[in-house]
């Protein structure tokens, strides 16, 4: 079945958007469980469209909400949250400069589009309310310390100071997504602290391996590196990722961080979606 999609993207963190916001619950329920089937070929840079994943925009579960988001990994499993995906859902809905609440399987989220550029393919800036973190506390893996935080998804993250980032990354990220501390596997971070007060990242993404950016990623690193004394609360912080830079802020000891960054719609498109029992 041939399905409408918009390639968005947020700092190379790329996902395939499918707006269904006409969708009967029913309907939303079977198109994700054939999506979920299908992300690992959709997802295939060679074979299918390419992305880090899929967003599924459906109508509100709230009052207060303009539209859900449901997201899919690469390898077809289903997280809480996607910060740059959030960005992307919320250009898409928008189609403004204004505020709006998206919902999400994490809860909530208020979201500022603070800049719009209009077209067939529009493109802005986005400020997210993400929501204040969940400290879980250290974890250790392979003899190297981390800190466990959830954004609403799961993240270890390690500060390295003369280890390289992204080596470490693609080499340990993937032993740690599925380390056995983890039942639901997880994100996997690795921070170094810039003589200028922002934050190198590289991260290997639950589902996904690495990308250009992760959102809840860059927040989560904050909240450890805030609870570890290694960054200042109600001051802008850079986190530098391979895809380019989010800004992100914690006002308070355990509030809720907001993290501003770009969106885009690359380009539209139609794309196969196979029912999701003869992709088995
Ligand atoms: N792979 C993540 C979901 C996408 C998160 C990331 N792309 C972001 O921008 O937050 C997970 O399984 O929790």
């Amino acid at each position: 079945m041939l399905e409408r999609f918009a390639k968005v993207e947020g700092l190379g963190n790329d996902f395939l958007l499918l707006d269904r916001r006409d969708a009967s619950p029913a309907v939303l329920d079977a198109l994700v469980a054939r999506l979920r089937a299908a992300a690992p070929a959709l997802c295939d840079r060679r074979l299918g469209v390419g992305g880090d994943g899929i967003l599924v925009v459906g109508p509100p579960r709230t009052a207060e909400a303009a539209a859900t988001m449901i997201v899919v990994n690469h390898d077809g499993s289903r997280p809480e949250m996607c910060g740059n995906g959030l960005r992307c859902v919320a250009l898409a809905v928008a189609g403004a400069v204004h505020q709006l609440v998206i919902d999400t399987d994490a809860g909530p989220k208020p979201c500022a589009v603070r800049e719009f550029h209009p077209g067939t393919c529009p493109s802005g800036q986005v400020a997210i309310d993400m929501g204040p973190p969940d400290l879980l506390g250290p974890r250790r893996v392979g003899g190297r310390a981390f800190a466990a935080v959830s954004m609403g998804n799961p993240h270890a993250i390690a500060f390295v100071r003369d280890e390289d980032p992204e080596a470490l990354a693609r080499g340990d990220g993937p032993a740690v997504e599925r380390d056995p501390q983890f039942p639901d596997r997880t994100n996997v971070e690795f921070a170094r602290l810039e003589a200028d007060g922002s934050i190198t990242l590289w991260v290997w993404e639950r589902g996904c391996g690495i990308t250009s950016a992760c959102g809840t990623g860059a927040c989560a690193t904050l909240a450890a590196a805030i609870a570890e004394g290694l960054a200042p609360h109600a001051r802008d912080v850079v986190v530098r990722l391979p895809g380019g830079p989010l800004m992100l802020r914690q006002d308070r000891a355990g509030g809720s961080i907001t993290m501003t960054g770009p969106a885009r719609v690359a380009f539209v498109g139609e794309v196969e979606v196979p029912a999701a029992s003869s992709t088995a």
